[in-house]
């Protein structure tokens, strides 16, 4: 048996485009397929975190080809740009306490509603730019965030994979480019690769292995687990990915969201907060909690956790955000 399920349309709102596709779920519910094919793993993975089945759906992707894309050109020299980072929602193995690392596993339900909260709290900071690692999860969480936005710009990914891609990705109105926010995907911010622990459960394996072994493998800087990365190896790629293609841009004038993974983070708040190897041990990040920093006179600054759209002391950061949020309020009469 084949079932087809058509896109929405992609003007409808949030609220209706998500119940469409649970409906669209719903009906397909009783089907228990053997495979997805799919244009938009998003749809995918909507399907799967609505459904009661246990095959989930993994992205298989022909092309992993890694892509560094260039910096583009500043539009404006501010003094002062807003960094989000977020880790992505709860995905369906976080649900089930497996191990995931790279394995590309969606967002359940409560990580999709993580994601929307999660916009809310940003829904007044600028963002001009979004970073997300190549892994489903992080995409939701970063186009489910920003359907909250007040500025009701369009996430659009860029695709720079080939020639093809690059050529039929144009787009031919200057004015629809201008309410564009290109979001960049990059396997550099995916989760940290775990190894021979990727699908085992947490606590299987905390009992087999002893919990101390399983808190180093999980926490520590430089002990992989087997044959995966070590947060210290993770690094190398995501903390060398922002120095050379997040850092000028911040820099350059562009507010950025980053949506990524517990350990990807994890290294570049290493970084940014300059975190020994010792104290990254204690660094948890919860799933869906967005994290703000400021970029100012070369250097960058944490602020704290945004915790709701209209806390005054948030948006008293500093004036430029504070300026931002009264544009909104004005646009909105
Ligand atoms: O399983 C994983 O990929 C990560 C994040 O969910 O787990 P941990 O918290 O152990 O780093």
């Amino acid at each position: 048996m084949i079932a087809v399920i058509a896109p929405t349309v992609p003007n409808m709102s949030f609220s209706s485009h998500y119940s469409t596709i649970e409906v669209q779920c719903k009906l397909f519910s009783e089907i228990n397929p053997h495979r997805l094919y799919t244009s938009s793993p998003f749809v995918s993975s909507i399907f799967s975190s609505s459904s009661k089945r246990k095959v989930l759906p993994r992205i298989a992707s022909s092309s992993a080809s890694p892509i560094l894309d260039e910096p583009t050109k500043p539009v404006k020299s501010t003094s002062e740009t807003a960094l989000i980072l977020i880790r992505h929602g709860e995905s369906l193995w976080n649900q089930k306490n497996l191990f995931t690392g790279c394995v590309d596993v969606p967002l359940s339900h409560t990580g999709v509603e993580e994601a929307i909260e999660a916009g809310r709290r940003i829904s007044n900071i600028p963002i001009d730019l979004i970073y997300t690692s190549s892994l489903i999860r992080a995409q939701m969480t970063a186009m489910l965030a920003m359907t909250q936005h007040r500025k009701k710009k369009v996430p659009v990914v860029v695709h720079k994979e080939n020639d093809r891609a690059i050529a039929w990705s144009r787009i031919f109105s200057k004015n629809t480019t201008e309410e564009v926010i290109p979001v960049m995907t990059a396997w550099q911010l995916n989760e940290r690769m775990y190894g021979e622990l990727q699908g085992l459960n947490k606590k299987e394996t905390a009992d087999k292995y002893s919990k101390q072994k399983v808190h180093e493998w999980r926490r520590s800087y430089d002990i992989p687990p087997p044959n995966g990365e070590s947060l210290a190896m993770c690094a190398e790629r995501a903390v060398a990915y922002f120095k050379e293609q997040i850092e000028p841009q911040l820099v350059a004038g562009k507010n950025i969201l980053i949506a990524a993974h517990g350990n990807s983070l994890r290294s570049i708040i290493m970084h940014l907060d300059k975190l020994t190897s010792q104290e990254v041990i204690d660094l948890e990040l919860s799933t869906g909690i967005p994290m703000l920093y400021i970029a100012k006179g070369g250097k960058i600054f944490r602020r704290g956790s945004p915790t709701c759209p209209r806390t005054v002391g948030v948006y008293a950061f500093t004036s430029s955000l504070a300026r931002y949020r009264q544009q909104l309020d004005n646009m909105d009469g």
